[in-house]
């Protein structure tokens, strides 16, 4: 049974077309033109109930509008979701009932009040009983670790805490699907992999069907076997991340490091994928050439200092498949 069915989704936004200079304000104001932007696109998905779906695209790709219709913010321009039978934009009181949200980017708790305060008025706003406010609150100061700034006021905390504490207060009300903006952005490595933990616990000692949006490819590595990747407002891959790294999997990447001068460094066979200073790396498809081929290659032309082959990393897939397309095998 899927808890949340996407069917068929559009959405568009009108935007105002600004006229220039004062005579233009002037005129916008009793005839506006609008250009239309189609942020979503015939975007179709299930999501099975206890699943972690990634749901990645580059900037701009339509990730926060297809979020945002699934919360209930933004009403679609056509097509159906359910979100665990309810229609979101209907029902925005009762789907709220059964959903977190957490942005990494900003705080649904006050910021003025000691951190504790925001969860008793969040406890007012769903109705929550003693009992279970405090069970909640007993697992989350477990999981969390939240003890240690609960009378602080959230200005003050960490951005490690502050995510801590809003994801406790996203799921304050037993919500049965989480969604996570960006969870990991802006904190520190320690921190990042603290948060994957909480976010893999809640998951499997609740089953709290999770949508994680972000950019951070390790945190779909490690929280995600499945993964919609949107591009231009479309899905262009649902399925397993290990599925997309074999069908990479033919390629890898040559990383030199290269003495001295070497613009117009050009290898017949490979693609410069990234470069830093004299260190490239290179994209070759181990059916087409052999390492040593290439190493043999690029050492007539210039002096090598140091070398490694890799598998590529899952971002570097990812980053080509929005450059090329997924129809584009890497390396081709
Ligand atoms: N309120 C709005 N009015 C007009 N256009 C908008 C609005 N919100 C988003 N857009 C446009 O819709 C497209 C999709 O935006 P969206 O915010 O959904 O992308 P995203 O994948 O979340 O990007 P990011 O990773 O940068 O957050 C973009 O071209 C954006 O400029």
């Amino acid at each position: 049974m899927s808890i949340i069915e996407v069917n068929h989704l559009y959405k568009q936004y009108q935007i105002a077309k600004r006229q220039e200079g004062l005579g233009g304000a002037l005129r916008s104001l009793f005839h506006r033109e609008y250009t239309t932007k189609m942020a979503v696109q015939d975007i179709s998905f299930a999501v099975k109930q206890g699943e972690v779906v990634g749901y990645v695209g580059p900037n701009g790709a339509g990730k926060s509008t297809t979020i945002k219709m699934l919360t209930g913010i933004l009403v679609p321009t056509s097509g159906d979701i359910r979100v665990n039978g309810v229609i979101p934009f209907k029902e925005r009181q009762k789907n709220a009932r059964q959903i977190g949200v957490v942005f990494g980017q900003r705080t649904q708790l006050w910021w003025d009040l000691p951190t504790i305060e925001s969860f008793e008025l969040l406890k007012q706003v769903f109705q929550i009983s003693d009992q279970r406010y405090r069970q909640n609150m007993t697992t989350f100061s477990d999981i969390l670790g939240l003890g240690e700034f609960l009378h602080t006021p959230v200005r003050q905390l960490s951005l490690g805490q502050r995510m801590r504490a809003d994801i406790a207060a996203s799921l304050l009300h037993d919500p049965v699907i989480l969604f996570l903006d960006e969870p990991t952005i802006g904190l520190d490595v320690v921190a990042k992999e603290r948060m994957r933990t909480i976010i893999k616990e809640i998951n499997r000692e609740r089953g709290v069907t999770v949508i994680l949006t972000t950019h951070d490819m390790s945190d779909i590595e490690k929280l995600c076997k499945r993964m919609i990747l949107i591009d231009n407002g479309r899905v262009i891959y649902d399925g397993e991340l290990s599925k997309i790294k074999e069908r990479f999997g033919k390629d890898r990447v040559l990383i030199v490091d290269l003495e001295g001068e070497n613009s117009g460094f050009v290898i017949a066979g490979t693609e410069v994928i990234k470069q830093e200073g004299n260190r490239k790396w290179l994209r070759f498809n181990r059916d087409e050439v052999t390492a040593s081929q290439l190493i043999h290659q690029i050492s007539q032309k210039y002096e090598i200092k140091d070398l490694t082959i890799k598998d590529p990393e899952i971002d570097v897939i990812i980053r080509h498949i929005y450059e090329k397309g997924i129809g584009s095998q890497a390396g081709a």
